[in-house]
This record gives structure tokens, sequence and C-alpha cells, in this order.
């Protein structure tokens, strides 16, 4: 499929990011764009700058140099609730979730719903029945719903039901764009199928997200574009029809050069 976006307004957009580690360079001058709708794949070795990079756009690292835009806007994030209230929603390999906690409780910690009135207001009692209604329906639409019971606790599911969860949690608060990182690294050939449906359905769903993956075949099947990073900034861009698995793996390692359309 075509991304639908390309050509509009970037969700979200890094221009000339820079960050220093001392004499390491993290990232030089690396601009970044994703657009409306789309998968974009972030690629590149070990090294390139790829987490760095990813940490700048959620706000786990302040740049020292360079600009980022939401919908357009500049803005700046100090930590990454800020840019989790921005609506950027990041789901990182090691995931935030309470091991102890309820599948339901899990989706909604730190934004419970309170019971109206003054119950809710003064006694902060919890809408349990509205928050487990919630998170059924959440789960349902995005084909999750073979988990069969929402007050189960999180410790009892797989790897790839635990990120089914985080998504879900990142697709239903306002989020703008949900970031991937290694979302497939540490699952099975089943799990990481349900993984990838689920990235489709969250895109059909209208949200973009940015995948950073290793793995290539993952990237070639659902990307709508491909990112690749080299040396802590963007070589190129490509589609995944364009190119094959080995055309992007010699641009991530230098082995090729891209054209200068892609680049
Ligand atoms: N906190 C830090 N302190 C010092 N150097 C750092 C720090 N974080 C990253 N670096 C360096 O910055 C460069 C880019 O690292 P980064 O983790 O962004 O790359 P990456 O593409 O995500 O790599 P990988 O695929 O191995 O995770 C590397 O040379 C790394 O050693």
């Amino acid at each position: 499929m075509d991304p639908k976006g390309v050509g509009m307004t970037p969700v979200l957009q890094a221009k000339g990011l820079v960050k220093r580690y001392g004499r390491v360079v993290a990232l030089n001058h690396a601009d970044f764009d994703l657009y409306p709708g789309e998968i974009l794949a972030v690629i590149g070795d070990n090294g390139a700058g790829k987490s760095s990079l990813i940490k700048a756009l959620s706000g786990a690292l302040v740049p020292d140099e360079g600009e980022i835009l939401l919908d357009g806007v500049p803005v700046s994030f100090r930590s990454p609730q800020e840019a989790q209230d921005a609506g950027i929603a990041t789901v990182y390999q090691t995931l935030a979730l309470s091991p102890a906690l309820s599948i339901a409780d899990n989706m909604f910690l730190g934004r419970e719903l309170r019971k109206p009135g003054p119950l809710g207001r003064y006694f902060r009692v919890l809408d349990r029945a509205a928050m487990e209604q919630k998170a059924r329906g959440m789960l349902s639409d995005l084909g999750l719903l073979t988990i069969q019971n929402i007050r189960q606790p999180v410790e009892t599911l797989s790897g790839g039901q635990r990120q089914g969860i985080a998504v879900a949690r990142a697709a239903t608060f306002g989020s703008k764009v949900v970031i991937m990182d290694e979302p497939t690294a540490a699952l099975g050939v089943k799990e990481s199928r349900r993984v990838l449906d689920l990235i489709l359905r969250v895109r059909e769903r209208g949200l973009p997200i940015v995948l950073i993956s290793h793995n290539m075949p993952h990237v070639f099947e659902i990307a709508d574009r491909i990112h690749i990073h080299r040396l802590g900034q963007r070589l190129c861009t490509i589609r995944p029809k364009d190119y094959s698995m080995a055309d992007a793996v010699a641009f991530m390692t230098g082995a090729k050069e891209p054209t200068a359309q892609a680049a």
C-alpha cells in the first residue's frame, strides 16, 4: 500500500537533531518525517543512533540542537511524560506494565476512571465496571479478545499479549503517534504474527506508527516507508516495494550508496 499521507504536513517531524555524548556524536543533524496514516520503519546498524532519535522524539532525551514538530508546530519535551501528554505514545521493549495488576487496571494506570458524582470526586472511588467495559471494547477493536478475562493479572499473559495491552493502552488515550521499539524482538513466530497484525490494525484506525526493528522480513512486510539511519543521521527513506532487503542492509552498513532520489 502506498503511504497515504506523504506530501501532507508530517504528524511528527525532526529537523537537524544533534546529540553528543562527550566526543561521541549519537545524532548528527538527523532529520525525520512521519506522515499521517503510515507505518514508518526505522532501521540502522548497531550504534547508528536509532535509539537516540527515538528518545529525542519521545522526550527521553533533550537534543543539543535541532527542532521537533508535532502537526507542524514546534515542540520541546523535557520528559517522556510531556511527550506522552502531547500524544506521542511509546511502547518499549521493556514494557511499563505492572505485572500484578489486571489488564484493565494496566490500561488505565495513571488515568483511572472514577465513579460519577461525589463518590468519585470526593472519595476517589474507581469506576471498575466502566474501565473494564472500555478496556474490553478497545481490545476487541484491536482483535485482541483471545484474552478471555480482563481481570486477569498481566503476569499471566504471554509476551505478545503484553505487547497487545501496551499498544491498546497507547492507542486508547488520544495518541497521535505510536512508537514501537523492537516489538517482536523477544517473541516467537506466532506471537510476532499477532503483534504485526495488531500494528496493521492500529494503522487502520488512522494512527501512524514508528517501528524500530532489526527484523528485515517484518519491516518489509508491514512498513509503508523505511527510514534508514547511518552514522547519526537519516541516510535515505525507501519504499519496500522498490528495493530488496539486501539493498536495505547494504545501505545500512555502507556497502552500497542509495540513489540520489532515495537520499
Ligand atoms: N548515554 C550514552 N552515553 C554515551 N554514549 C552513548 C549513550 N547513548 C548512546 N551513546 C552512543 O551513541 C551512539 C548511538 O547510540 P544509539 O543507542 O542511539 O544507537 P542505536 O542505533 O540505537 O544502536 P542499537 O541498534 O545497537 O541499539 C553509539 O555510539 C552509542 O555508544
